[in-house]
């Protein structure tokens, strides 16, 4: 049985419960939203899209007995002219829905795709009492895909020749550590195929393809909601795969994106790659950003 709870129905939250459907990546599908409107609507519409499928809305029970709790609440608009901008109000909606989810007392995997995710993942975990190894969130999931896929383009070669994760802040101080990256299992102290890798420029393009997408699409959800169903797929496989996700890393003082395994009880190993001393200053100046986030998100309440 694998029972998911989404919060948060709006462009994120109601195309990924479609693809978890469509993907039959779900028995138990809980449908929750501020809106009851929006929820009923959502639910109504996918049970007629997957007849057979067992869908509720607003049983906001249901966090209680869900293996993975998926946080998709915010509102875009706020992010228009500042990637921040949804600070406030997500800082509001998870203080709002604290006690509640306290009392709920989640077993499952809360995972977070809300914005500024480091720090809402942070609050969440605060907020809502639950274990740091039980809440993380989708970090720099997708930063990273697009700098593997960059480096690959670059090279002509496929994108899993190229290995390495981005760390840090999604969409703020984002780290490449660039002394942990391979490509064909190389280091990339040395020409790589006989070319050596600009890596600040493969860095702005990886980071330009993000603006390109949010620019077209006014928002890069397609990607995070891929990323999303990977990730849930590897917690019901309790398979241990390894990704930047959002989640406290005591080395760093709180909650910074930092690859660990994931599986069916939450975070599982980090993969404590050896970093340099320039990487590991980067890191500190990340966790100290969010941690200015998440006082802010605390003094908002
Ligand atoms: N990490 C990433 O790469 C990435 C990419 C895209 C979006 N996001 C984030 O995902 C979140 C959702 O994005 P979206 O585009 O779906 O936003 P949206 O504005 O389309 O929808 C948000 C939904 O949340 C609901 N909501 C708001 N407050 C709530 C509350 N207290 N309880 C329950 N529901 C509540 C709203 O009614 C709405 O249906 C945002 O924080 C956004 O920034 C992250």
């Amino acid at each position: 049985m694998r029972a998911i709870t989404i919060i948060g129905l709006g462009q994120v939250g109601s195309n990924l419960a479609a693809q978890l459907l469509a993907s039959d990546s779900v028995d138990q599908l809980d449908l929750l939203d501020q809106s009851d409107e929006r929820a009923v609507g959502v639910a109504t519409d996918l049970g007629d899209a997957y007849p057979d499928a067992a869908i509720t809305s607003q049983d906001w029970s249901s966090v209680s007995r869900a293996d993975i709790v998926v946080v998709a609440l915010g509102k875009r608009d706020l992010i228009a002219a500042d990637r921040f901008g949804e600070l406030a109000f997500n800082a509001q909606a998870i203080h709002d829905l604290g006690q509640q989810m306290a009392d709920a007392d989640i077993p499952g995997v809360v995972l977070n795709l809300a914005n500024p995710n480091e720090a809402s993942t942070a609050f969440i975990q605060q907020e809502w009492r639950l274990q740091p190894k039980q809440t993380v969130g989708i970090g720099t999931i997708v930063d990273t895909a697009r700098l593997r896929r960059t480096m690959a383009d670059q090279l002509g070669l496929s994108y899993n020749a190229v290995t390495g994760f981005v760390d840090g802040q999604h969409d703020g101080n984002l780290v490449m550590p660039w002394s942990t990256w391979r490509v064909n299992g190389q280091l990339l102290d040395r020409p790589v195929m006989g070319k050596t890798i600009d890596q600040q420029q493969a860095a702005i393009e990886a980071r330009m393809k993000g603006f390109t997408a949010i620019k077209g699409l006014t928002s890069d959800w397609t990607a995070l909601v891929a990323w999303t169903l990977r990730v849930i797929k590897s917690i019901f496989a309790d398979s241990g795969d390894t990704y930047p996700l959002a989640v406290n890393q005591p080395q760093f003082g709180g909650y910074i994106s930092f690859p660990v395994q994931i599986g069916r009880k939450g975070v599982g190993n980090y993969l404590l790659l050896p970093l340099d001393e320039l990487e590991t200053g980067q890191l500190k100046v990340a966790a100290n950003a969010i941690a200015q986030q998440l006082a802010a998100m605390q003094a908002s309440n």
